[in-house]
């Protein structure tokens, strides 16, 4: 896969790719997409183009559903949407039982099947005029041209037009979007960032999980699926999604999948918190309802426009003695790492918003601050300089190579490089980590489109906003990461490369 190509050149076409992954029968999930063999993190799972074309907007639109099923509804109207896109539309799921013997058949049972349309649907583009009036629009496969391993007649999925209830259907649960392009490649492809949202077909092949081994992102039309953990072979892969509900407690989590997508999830880490002792549980529910309290959360946007952190004195306290508690908690009942981890992003919010307030400075005056979430002025000098490298911890848990992931180490690696010495282990720690984030989501790219990205990405405050980069404003902070990241990203991709080969 030429990642360097794909995220710094924008007519460049990767064409579909599929990774080491097979669609087969997931016990009380229908189908699912499972390793073929063991897949080291950073392999990319999946490159593949959407249905019709993703619908885009200016950035921060929110785009539902419903505006897809509008713009697919158009493009259907409008001669746009072929006979192959409303088969790949009718491969996936639609909301019946994802059991029912006879769903696996009539929706396709293999990848092959999805190829077999990407074929037509290519031949057709390359043979208009053959095309005409002939299934797909291409001539008929001889028998030794068929695929043996399909079992679904594409060309009769393609036939008969969309009716708006299996359209509605199948946006409602298979559709992607996001409200920001990629915070790396959308820069370097000189792209403005765009919200977006659409039906990329095999991507909508993975099922759910609360703690997810890959990460998906779009770069232009194709929406890349890459390992975001090591899969081993015969191991589901798996997607999120909840959203920002990904750091919300069990029971929040599993009642919208209930509401949205009709199941009850059992995924490991919903198993591994329902098993938690009680106090615990109690403990995760007191720490993120205080957090998201209409008083804190009142607080919290109004209180730092006075660059008082006094007013928030209470809900520091608050806050503090409610992870504690957590905390304490998960000691006495002798939890492992991982659970706990998982444990810290369902009160994500105490955990976050506790950060947040220890970082506004002592004193009240000019401080230039803007709101607690969305900071602007000039840098702090900061309280606790490992604070983002505990909440990357605990993000990766939960949301491997997702942007708050690695926004989080490209700020935890500039506040380290600026409050310690440059041999201090911790600098090196957060710059493996930084490294280790970015090519998990990325690949294993180039060194320079691998500084190229993470500089991208460390301009960019729009998303998060949420405490200020230290070293954007300062220059030397940047300059030391910098000259920090180039000795070892080599290193770092070769180390990732290395594991996935032994
Ligand atoms: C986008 S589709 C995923 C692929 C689907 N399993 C199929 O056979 O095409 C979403 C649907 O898959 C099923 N599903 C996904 N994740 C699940 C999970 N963790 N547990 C049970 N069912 C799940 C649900 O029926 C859900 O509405």
């Amino acid at each position: 896969m030429d990642y360097d190509r794909l995220y710094t050149q924008p007519s460049f076409n990767p064409g579909r790719l599929v990774g080491p992954i097979k669609l087969q029968p997931v016990p009380g999930k229908g189908r699912g997409l499972v390793a073929d063999r063991e897949v080291p993190l950073a392999e990319t799972l999946l490159v593949v183009e959407p249905v019709g074309t993703a619908l885009a907007a200016p950035e921060g639109r929110e785009l539902l559903p419903h505006h897809l099923v509008a713009a697919l509804d158009n493009m259907a109207a409008g001669g746009r949407l072929t006979a192959a896109d409303r088969a790949r539309l009718r491969l996936l799921y639609d909301g019946s039982a994802p059991d029912s013997p006879t769903s696996a058949r009539v929706r396709g049972a293999s990848l092959e099947d999805f190829r077999k349309v990407e074929d037509k649907l290519r031949r057709a583009a390359e043979a208009p005029k053959k095309a005409k009036g002939k299934g797909f629009g291409a001539p008929a496969p001889t028998a030794a041209a068929t695929p043996a391993a399909s079992t679904v007649n594409t060309a009769a999925l393609g036939e008969a037009p969309l009716t708006a209830a299996e359209l509605q259907a199948m946006v409602a649960f298979n559709s992607w979007g996001n409200s920001y392009s990629d915070l790396g490649a959308a820069p370097l492809r000189k792209e403005p960032s765009e919200a977006v949202i659409g039906v990329w077909p095999e991507f909508a092949l993975l099922n759910h999980s609360c703690a997810p081994n890959t990460v998906a992102f779009n770069v232009g039309q194709h929406l890349l699926v890459q390992a975001a953990a090591d899969i081993g072979q015969g191991q589901e892969a798996t997607t999120c999604y909840l959203g920002d509900l990904v750091q919300a407690p069990r029971e929040q989590r599993r009642s919208w999948l209930k509401g949205s997508y009709g199941f009850d999830c059992e995924c490991e880490r919903c198993k591994a918190e329902k098993a938690v002792p009680a106090e615990v549980s109690a403990a995760v529910t007191a720490a993120y309802e205080l957090a998201t309290s209409e008083q804190a959360t009142k607080l919290a946007t109004e209180a730092p426009g006075r660059s008082d952190r006094a007013a928030l004195r209470p809900l520091e306290e608050q806050l503090a003695a409610a992870t504690e508690r957590l905390e304490a908690a998960m000691e006495a009942a002798g939890l492992e790492e991982r659970l706990r981890q998982w444990l810290r992003n369902s009160a994500y919010a105490a955990y976050f918003t506790l950060a947040v307030i220890r970082d506004l400075p002592d004193a009240s005056g000019p401080g230039g601050l803007g709101g607690l979430f969305g900071r602007t002025g000039a840098a702090a000098p900061f309280g606790d300089p490992e604070a983002p490298t505990r909440l990357a911890g605990i993000v990766e848990a939960v949301a491997p190579g997702s942007d708050l992931h690695l926004y989080l180490t490209l700020e935890a690696l500039s506040r380290t490089a600026e409050a310690y010495d440059r041999e201090d282990p911790r600098v090196a720690e957060a710059t493996k980590a930084c490294l280790r984030a970015h090519i998990l989501r990325y690949g294993v790219v180039s060194d320079a489109v691998l500084r190229a990205l993470l500089e991208a990405r460390s301009r960019t405050q729009h998303y998060l906003g949420r405490i200020t980069l230290a070293s954007q404003s300062e220059g030397a902070g940047t300059a030391l990461a910098g000259s920090l990241l180039k000795q070892t990203a080599a290193q770092a991709a070769r180390e990732l490369a290395g594991a996935g080969s032994e």
